[in-house]
């Protein structure tokens, strides 16, 4: 009897050790499976970090702003430019090589497809032209250009986009100190509302202004987990809320046949020709799409110029100078800011702009899924990977930009300021390359005049700013400003 108890206790033992040898060698097979994907080649050195939450947290940590992420020096350091991991779950190739991110860019439908995480581009629906490739979303392009290209801005938008800016500032003069970022937003969606869908009622209009202003990627860009919930949980009801209201508009024109001078009835045009690659629902989730994120970009790109050009007393003095010169030659004195005006007297404007966009990297990174896989720099890429291009590296790059988390706009003198090259990607490059930069360029050029031009400022003391890794001000940027003696 003593024995047989020996030998079911042996027995347990044994098992028990199979079990758990079972255990261990399924987890570390399991681990080594995920830390050594397959690939039909050389896979570009790196780590994979945590099964499915891969190295997700050590990405999104906030850091300075005047500096680059740790996690992305730690990886460069030791794999180089190139290095695979593993961000919201999926397998990436993570580049900070600026011939390597042009390249990337400049091969969308044919090795990559602009590829953004579900919860950004999700809210903005099926047919959100950042679902579509190749010709459909060729022709999606097209459609925006007609309201955001320059011949649009030129005749249908600057004298709007300048009276509007003119008096939300004149409001704020005198009042006390004002959240930047929120006035800027309602002078945009102020302004842009009526050049989108033209024949609201007062109440549905400012419905749909209250839908454009809440939508936000911000909450991507927060690591905190209630923010982002609540962030989340706004830009999910703006989406909703503004594409109902769109789609309201939208049946109402279809069936009344009445015609208008706006965006809405250029992208119906589209719909109409014969062949038409565009639907009912790619043009709600347009309006929605154009009207969110031109606020929502321009404001952050205006709250940051601002605050650099505050902080930089010689910058804003040559900024008032250049200022004052085109109001002192301006031959309708009760005109606006005129097309010629801006592109051709704001030249000291236009280089503040550039410095400020090349310092803040309002994107700090864009995503492409390969479509098959691809060779780059005699690694293999396997076809479903994400590769996440980064351009900020480039842009603080010192053999490239002097001193490079120095605001100099002097850096530029003389030099064409282009976008979409490989040192300076703000803006995208390729086909994807950003349809709203000549508006954002405008939109900041005119606050900027109406600024130095009239405006004494200060920003108040606790306006930080900090990446995560794309540019966050977590207590606003809030502003006084009194108007001038002259
Ligand atoms: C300073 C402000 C802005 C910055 C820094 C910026 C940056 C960018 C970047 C980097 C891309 C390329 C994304 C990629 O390739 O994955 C992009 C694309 C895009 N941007 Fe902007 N943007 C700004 C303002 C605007 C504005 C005002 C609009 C107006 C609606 C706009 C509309 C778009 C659209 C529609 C695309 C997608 C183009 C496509 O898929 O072909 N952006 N933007």
């Amino acid at each position: 009897m003593h024995c047989s108890r020996h030998n079911n206790m042996s027995l347990l033992w044994i098992t028990g050790l199979c079990v758990t040898a079972l255990v261990v060698v399924r987890i570390s097979n399991w681990w080594y499976r995920w830390s050594s994907p397959k690939s039909n080649g050389k896979l570009p050195p790196g780590s994979m970090g945590f099964p499915i939450i891969g190295e997700t947290f050590d990405f999104f940590k906030p850091h300075g702003f005047y500096e680059i992420s740790p996690f992305l020096k730690k990886k460069m350091l030791r794999y180089g430019p190139l290095f695979r991991t593993s961000i919201l779950g999926v397998n990436t190739v993570i580049s900070t090589d600026m011939d390597v991110n042009l390249d990337i860019l400049r091969h969308e439908n044919k090795y990559f497809n602009l590829s953004y995480p579900d919860g950004l581009v999700k809210p903005l629906g099926k047919e959100s032209m950042f679902l579509k490739t190749g010709n459909i979303h060729k022709h999606i392009k097209q459609i925006c250009m007609s309201l955001l290209g320059s011949e649009n801005l030129k005749r249908k938008m600057i004298k709007d986009m300048d009276s509007v800016t003119y008096e939300h500032l004149c409001l704020k003069a005198g009042q006390g100190r004002f959240d930047l970022r929120e006035i800027v937003s309602s002078l945009i969606t102020s302004h842009l509302t009526p050049k989108v869908i033209s024949d609201l009622k007062p109440e549905t209009q400012s419905m749909l202004m209250e839908s454009f202003k809440a939508f936000s990627f911000d909450w991507f860009r927060t690591s905190y987990i209630l923010s982002a919930g609540r962030g989340l949980y706004n830009t999910l009801w703006a989406c909703r809320q503004g594409m109902k209201l769109i789609k309201e508009v939208y049946t109402r024109r279809i069936t009344s046949r009445e015609k208008y001078n706006d965006f809405l009835e250029t992208a119906l045009e589209e719909l109409e020709k014969e062949g038409s690659s565009v639907n009912e629902d790619v043009i709600v989730s347009l309006i929605f799409t154009l009207s969110g994120i031109t606020q929502d970009t321009t404001s952050k790109a205006i709250c940051m110029a601002v605050k650099f050009i505050s902080e930089n007393p010689k910058v804003l003095e040559e900024l008032k100078k250049e200022h004052e010169a085109i109001l002192a030659n301006r031959e309708d004195k009760e005109g606006g800011v005129t097309w010629e005006e801006f592109r051709h007297k704001m030249i000291f404007t236009n280089m503040v702009i550039h410095e400020s966009l090349r310092m803040t990297n309002l994107a700090p990174m864009m995503f492409r899924k390969v479509v098959k896989d691809v060779e780059i720099k005699g690694y293999t890429i396997p076809a479903g990977w994400i590769v996440m291009v980064i351009p900020s590296v480039v842009h603080f790059d010192p053999e490239i930009y002097e001193n490079p988390f120095e605001f100099n706009p002097w850096r530029w003198e003389g030099k064409e300021l282009r976008s979409g090259s490989k040192t300076f990607m703000v803006f995208g490059a390729g086909a994807r390359q950003c349809a709203g930069s000549e508006y954002a360029r405008l939109q900041i050029s005119l606050f900027i005049h109406h600024l130095v031009t009239t405006y004494d400022f200060s920003l108040s003391k606790d306006c930080e700013v900090i990446r995560v890794p794309g540019a966050l001000f977590p207590n606003g940027i809030s502003m006084n400003i009194s108007k001038r003696s002259r």
